[in-house]
């Protein structure tokens, strides 16, 4: 298992940081299809929008089959949808066949999505000699409260779950959301966290040393063969 920091400057630096390394990696994967995962919320923004306008041209992105980490359970076109910021951001700037992008159907009744989404990754993802689902790579975020993809610490048994996927809550808005789980997130080839603000400092050092209270953050409890942090240097302070 390797673990690996890289400390930049600022958010733009990470999304910048990360993607020339994603390019060099991808020159790398000689398979026919690659698999990522990519996570939500506000962090990986500045990345698609690097994607998007930099890389539209340096990435065969046909050879890419999207799925996702986590989604909440809102229509597509909602601004809390995670694949709609994708969509608005990247997706539609470059050149995918539109059946490589596997959206979580947020819109769905989440139970019923759940297991679809689980046999939508099994019938595109290699499966390991145990059924669990294995991507080339899974792109995290982490919350100030430590959780990742949409694992929160109120819901930490989905770090063991034996499902691909789960039905979350949000701790505070109740809101419904689909996500990978732990098994899922450890099996991946390589697993990249983007993570930046001073807000998340103190969580950060934690899950990364493994002090204080990182057991109750499920964002320490990834360990993937290849796993990198891509920090700035305010979520770095307490490193
Ligand atoms: O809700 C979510 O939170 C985490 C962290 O999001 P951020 O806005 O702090 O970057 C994210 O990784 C996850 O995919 C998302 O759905």
């Amino acid at each position: 298992m390797s673990t690996e920091t890289k400390k930049f400057a600022d958010p733009a630096g990470v999304a910048a940081g990360f993607a020339a390394d994603f390019a060099a990696w991808f020159a790398t994967q000689t398979q026919d299809k690659v698999t990522i995962a990519l996570s939500g919320g506000s962090t990986p923004k500045m990345l698609f929008e690097i994607w998007g306008k930099e890389y539209a041209d340096k990435i065969d992105w046909s050879r890419i089959h999207f799925f996702w980490g986590d989604e909440r359970c809102v229509a597509p076109d909602d601004s809390d949808s995670n694949y709609g910021v994708a969509k608005t951001l990247f997706l539609d700037k470059v050149q995918i066949p539109a059946e490589n992008v596997h959206r979580v159907l947020g819109e769905a009744d989440p139970d019923e999505e759940r297991l679809r989404y689980e046999n939508e990754i099994y019938g595109h993802v290699d499966i390991d000699e145990n059924a669990v689902p294995q991507f080339d790579l899974i792109l995290l975020g982490m919350g100030t409260d430590g959780h990742t993809a949409s694992i929160f610490p109120h819901q930490s048994q989905f770090l063991k779950s034996p499902q691909v996927c789960e039905v979350a809550i949000h701790p505070e808005s109740a809101q419904k959301r689909i996500t990978l789980t732990g098994p899922v997130l450890n099996r991946a080839k390589k697993v990249a966290f983007l993570i930046t603000g001073g807000d998340k400092a103190e969580v950060l050092a934690q899950v990364i040393k493994k002090e204080g209270d990182f057991a109750n953050f499920p964002a320490s409890h990834v360990e993937a063969a290849d796993l990198t942090f891509y920090v700035d240097e305010a979520a770095a302070a307490s490193l």
